[in-house]
């Protein structure tokens, strides 16, 4: 079943076309990883599909409904969670505080709010940090609190925005491993990711952009034989 579908979406910034006729779809219970080189469009991608940024063509369709120009409140309200590059916990709050903060956009009972946010805690595998602020984490940590505030509004799509980014090689595998532990709990996921590695593992389906134009989309294998791909991208990436 197709969970989102994305048509000839396009978003200019002055003279420079950021989305230029944006196309695909995503298969429910899947993983769409999105690769391009920096400047490629793939963070303004995530914009136009969360309401943060207005289209200046195309439509976005969640289970068949047109979110095209709904708020970002509203898109995320229907189920579409994101976690950002740039991490923005509350670092004065605890873990607990911080993910029920999400936790109440869906359920107003404290309890059960907290007992929500628990069990997420506990997913991302952070329970002992439970009652430590936010500000003490390490890097690795803080992307798992990134990912449990966003779970907390319980997403059926969640958009991630390089979560192994910026993080120790030591720490990559043990974020891979909760990447794939999301999705086999149901939640279909899009990320944006640098490390071709983890992206080719990963992945269902990958799409590749560049100035703004979608260049190829695929299946892992496919991408990794498509010539423009390479020319524009694996050519040139760390591929550590
Ligand atoms: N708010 C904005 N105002 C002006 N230009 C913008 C804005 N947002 C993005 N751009 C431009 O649009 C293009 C695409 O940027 P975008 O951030 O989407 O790329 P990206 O693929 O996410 O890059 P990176 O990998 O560096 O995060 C770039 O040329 C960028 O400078």
């Amino acid at each position: 079943m197709k969970i989102l579908s994305v048509e000839n979406l396009s978003r200019s910034f002055g003279g420079i076309k950021a989305n230029n006729d944006i196309s695909f779809e995503v298969i429910e219970g899947t993983i769409l990883g999105v690769i391009g080189p920096n400047g490629a469009g793939k963070s303004t991608l995530f914009d136009l599909i969360t309401g943060y940024t207005k289209t200046d063509n195309g439509k976005v369709s969640f289970f068949n409904k047109d979110i095209s120009g709904l708020s970002p409140d509203k898109i995320s309200s229907l189920g579409i969670g994101r976690t950002f590059q740039k991490l923005k916990p509350f670092a004065d709050q605890t873990l607990l505080e911080n993910v029920m903060i999400g936790s109440f956009v869906k359920e107003d009972n404290i309890k059960k709010a907290r007992d929500k946010a628990l069990e997420i805690i506990d997913f991302v595998d952070l329970i002992e940090k439970r009652h430590h602020f936010a500000r003490e984490l390490s890097t690795g940590q803080r992307k798992r609190l990134e990912m449990a505030r966003a779970m907390a509004i319980e997403p059926k799509l969640l958009l991630m925005d390089e979560v192994t980014g910026g993080v120790d090689q030591k720490t990559i595998p043990g974020l891979v491993e909760l990447i794939k532990k999301l999705k086999k709990s149901g939640v279909t996921i899009i990320t944006i990711e640098h490390n071709i590695n983890i992206i080719m593992e990963i992945s269902d389906n990958i799409l590749a952009l560049d100035q703004g134009k979608r260049i190829a989309y695929g299946t892992p294998k496919e991408i990794q034989q498509n010539e423009e791909v390479i020319d524009s991208y694996l050519g040139t990436v760390d591929a550590t």
